[in-house]
């Protein structure tokens, strides 16, 4: 099982469940999740209490699951309130409209609504009818998202040049991630849910982010510092006990970050272990299960209790649900929510980025995850006869990815040839089946790159800025770099990089035992990278063996990150798979040459040199190599090498034609909203 990165024997806690629903006394409001938790609202008494009426209780243990008979208590209550509400809201946009003169509010259109400088709505946009360039506004009180449609204007030229009115659907989405940059990125993961959310929100929608406030006791914790406490409190009942979850909040370039509290997020290490390895296969450390289970529960509750900016983002969301550490998020919704009519607008979205990591855990843990018990079969999952330990393993487990997998409405990956690639026995890691299953609701898009962070005209961390029509500076960062690095500074020597996770993945191995044949060759090596111990101790070894070739920079750096970038003639990316790669994207934009492992996202992004091509002034942005064995990986860094030395005018085009491909996020969002539209016209998949 060394490929399927899975823990298999965590120790599990005995969990209770209740269906308490009254605020608490303190000023705190607290809501609590169990089974039966459901949106809910104050009571004229100040009560939380929820829609259905078989899940109100007083509090205590073994609240159940039940049908939707109506009663005499709260359950009316909220309903009522709940109209007054909506009738209230539709009372305001009609005397604004009136207000406004715009009496046909039967046949408008809500647009999105107005914020002020801190983000709170302060008025809608109202359309009289699809089409018609009249827009009028109108100040309304605060409210859900839901309670409006949310589209919006767009004035654009047509062809003769009169502007015409479009409009453009925008959803209030919920991203769910175990990170997030600048908070909390340990990989590629946290890039792609620090910028795709901002490119959104640019686009008019409303995103939050909902992630995991670490604090590990150094000075990392600052990035958490203009996040505020929320005030708000919900209890979640899992893992044997009675959980409470806080939120803090910061409003930053228009994403609501939210950032979910609880003493599991507050311990050394980064988000998935410590300095010992990674938590699950460790056996020491429990709270990754608890973190992520949290996370799943909070994000959940976010929607529907946050008044972010004034108002929560309601039920009609839809929810961006990234890799296994929040795959539980459809199940809560399929299992805990829907059944009892919350959510029922909302969708989910499934976006794969590894698929390697799924989030095993021995099959007892199902009972600590507070699901309703018939829902065990949507994340009951099988070890192959092969992978079991002993004669007597049953080799039972439950595979949170897997969850997702079968409850989320669709299903992405981060590049077109990896959402092929997991359909199939190679790189479905078991999952292949089920995947080809939903193949229909299964789509690619290529990750963006934040294109302000990552310009080699403008980066701070690097020691000239240089651009596709000067690249002067680029040799400069050579040689600063090889200063930096106490390698002999030689700008005509080919130096190859190396970023990334010391992992399997990343064909570290590969890169391990081709090594001695590299440095047999008249180049220099620099790797930065951090993970696996036994990579790390193998990468200081290599720096003393060759001492005058080869860097390996063990830890996790980003402003060296950004200096071998923009220093490295070449970027080595030998990844045995990639869902995407972002390493590479980066470096095309420094006019670093990728030579690439033709896998995934790679082969989708890197496309092979041709210097015969357009009549000899050639195409192609790197080498792709395959198959994944050392000589096809050294034959691809030889021609890279020699092209580098001797075909100097082909080596410019290379750079400027890497430097020119468009991976904006803008263009990655456009892609986004399409499969959201998609995922709206079709009904919930688990309804
Ligand atoms: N030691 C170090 N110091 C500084 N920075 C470091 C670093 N090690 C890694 N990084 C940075 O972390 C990011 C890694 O991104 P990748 O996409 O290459 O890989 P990752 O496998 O983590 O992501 C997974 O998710 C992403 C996002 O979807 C997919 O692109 C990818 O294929 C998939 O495996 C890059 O920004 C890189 O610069």
């Amino acid at each position: 099982m060394e490929s399927l990165q899975v823990s298999r024997f965590i120790s599990c806690r005995s969990s209770s469940f209740s269906s308490t629903t009254k605020l608490a006394p303190s000023f705190r409001p607290v809501t609590q999740v169990g089974v039966g938790s459901l949106w809910r609202k104050p009571n004229k008494n100040g009560c939380l209490v929820i829609r259905s009426s078989t899940f109100v209780s007083d509090g205590g243990s073994g609240g159940a699951a039940g049908g939707s008979g109506s009663s005499q208590d709260g359950s009316f209550a909220v309903e009522d309130d709940q109209k007054k509400t909506n009738k209230h809201i539709n009372n305001k946009i009609n005397k604004n409209n009136i207000k406004n003169g715009n009496v046909n509010q039967k046949n408008g259109r809500v647009l999105g609504a107005e914020r002020d400088d801190s983000g709170s709505v302060i008025g809608f946009q109202l359309l009289p009818h699809l089409g018609d360039n009249e827009v009028s506004e109108s100040q309304g009180d605060v409210a859900t998202q839901e309670d409006v449609s949310s589209y919006e204007v767009e004035k654009t030229e047509d062809t003769e040049g009169e502007s015409k009115a479009q409009t453009r659907v925008t959803h209030s989405i919920v991203f769910v991630t175990s990170e997030a940059a600048p908070y909390s990125k340990t990989g590629g993961l946290g890039d792609v849910c620090g910028s795709l959310p901002i490119a959104l929100a640019a686009h008019g929608h409303r995103v939050m982010v909902v992630s995991p406030r670490y604090q590990n006791g150094t000075t990392a914790d600052q990035k958490f510092a203009n996040a505020k406490d929320l005030g708000h409190c919900i209890k979640v009942y899992c893992f044997g006990g009675e959980q409470e979850v806080s939120f803090f909040h910061e409003y930053r370039e228009g994403v609501d970050w939210v950032f979910v509290d609880h003493p599991a997020y507050h311990r050394p290490g980064n988000p998935y272990g410590d300095s010992n390895g990674a938590f699950g296969d460790n056996q020491v450390w429990f709270g990754i299960e608890l973190g992520f289970t949290l996370l799943s529960y909070a994000a959940c509750e976010a929607p529907l209790v946050l008044p972010l900016g004034g108002f929560t983002y309601g039920e009609k969301c839809l929810f961006l649900v990234n890799d296994w550490h929040a795959s539980l998020v459809p199940v809560l919704l399929a299992s805990k929510y829907r059944p009892y009519g919350v959510y029922k607008e909302a969708r989910s979205i499934l976006v794969i980025h590894n698929l390697s990591h799924q989030g095993v855990e021995p099959a007892a843990t199902f009972k600590h995850l507070g699901l309703p018990s018939q829902w065990y079969g949507a994340l009951g999952w099988v070890f192959p006869t092969w992978a079991r330990t002993h004669a007597l393993d049953t080799g039972e487990a439950v595979n949170l990815l897997k969850g997702a997998v079968v409850t989320s409405d669709r299903i992405l990956t981060v590049s077109k040839g990896y959402s092929w690639e997991i359909t199939t026995p190679e790189g479905g890691y078991g999952l292949h089946e089920l995947l080809t299953s939903r193949k229909s609701v299964l789509d690619g898009i290529t990750n963006g790159i934040d294109v302000a962070e990552w310009n080699p005209s403008t980066d701070e961390h690097i020691a000239v800025p240089y651009s596709a029509d000067d690249l002067s500076g680029k040799v400069e960062c050579k040689m600063a770099l090889q200063k930096e690095l106490g390698l002999p500074v030689r700008p005509d020597c080919p130096l190859i990089g190396f970023v990334g996770r010391l992992d399997y993945q990343k064909g570290i191995d590969l890169i391990q035992a081709a090594t001695p044949e590299i440095m047999e060759e008249d180049v220099q090596f620099v790797m930065l990278g951090s993970g696996d111990p036994q990579y790390e101790s193998w990468m200081r070894v290599a720096e003393v063996t060759y001492r005058d070739k080869f860097r390996g920079w063990v830890g996790f750096n980003v402003p060296i990150s950004h200096r071998i970038t923009a220093g490295c003639d070449i970027l080595l990316m030998p990844s045995r798979f990639e869902p995407c790669g972002l390493n590479q994207l980066y470096a095309m934009r420094y006019g670093t040459i990728p030579v690439v492992h033709a896998t995934g996202g790679l082969r989708d992004t890197v496309e092979n040199f041709n210097p015969y091509a357009e009549g000899g002034s050639g195409t192609g942005t790197g080498w792709t190599f395959s198959p994944l064995i050392k000589d096809s990986m050294l034959a691809a860094l030889r021609n890279a090498t020699k092209t580098y030395r001797e075909y100097k005018t082909s080596w410019e085009g290379l750079m400027k034609r890497c430097m020119e491909k468009d991976y904006t996020w803008e263009n990655a969002a456009t892609q986004y909203e399409q499969v959201f539209e998609w995922a709206f016209i079709d009904r919930p998949y688990v309804s």
